[in-house]
């Protein structure tokens, strides 16, 4: 019987050792542009190593996952940090896992809000984008360059998740 997954608020603290939460966090909000548009500073930092490296911007159209959902693989970018911000709305699912001796553990599932994006920090243990609901396009702010910048680890036994 596969374990399952239950998901979990996307929170800042929560999911530090992960990375960054990219939301309009009052704390790092400055007022620019002679008051007329806020800015969310520094809310997290892209990571882009290696011959080469340069971080790049770019669109994925996810579209949905079905449930329940079996979690059979995680995958890790060594060489750069990896973004997603939905630019259209809609909850989605974020799935990481701590390294245990270069294996993923035990998935955690956060659910994130249509306003919530996340940073994974390079070589963090992650599952390739999920999309809830709709097809919903993402912006991922990534590492191009020289070498190869995906590990995939395929579990022995699938995790489930029942539902979003
Ligand atoms: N392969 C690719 O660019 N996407 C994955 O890295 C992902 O995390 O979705
Ligand atoms: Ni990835």
């Amino acid at each position: 019987m596969a374990e399952q997954l239950t998901p979990e608020p996307l929170t800042p603290e929560a999911f530090a050792p992960f990375g960054s939460v990219i939301e309009a966090d009052p704390a790092a909000m400055r007022l620019i542009n002679g008051g007329n548009t806020e800015r969310y500073h520094a809310l997290a930092e892209a990571e882009a190593y290696g011959e080469g490296a340069r971080t790049i911007l770019n669109i994925f159209r996810g579209s949905p996952r079905t449930f329940p959902y079996a979690v059979t693989m995680m995958e890790r970018h060594p060489l750069g940090s990896q973004s997603f911000s939905p630019l259209s709305g809609g909850d989605w699912l974020v799935l990481v896992a701590p390294d245990e001796a270069g294996r993923p553990g035990r998935p955690r599932v956060f659910r994130a809000r249509g306003d919530q994006g996340v940073n994974y920090r390079a070589n963090v243990w992650h599952h390739p984008l999920m999309t809830v609901g709709k097809t919903t396009d993402f912006l991922v702010v990534d590492r191009a360059g020289e070498g190869s910048n995906l590990e995939e680890f395929f579990y022995d036994m699938p995790f489930l998740i029942a539902e979003p």
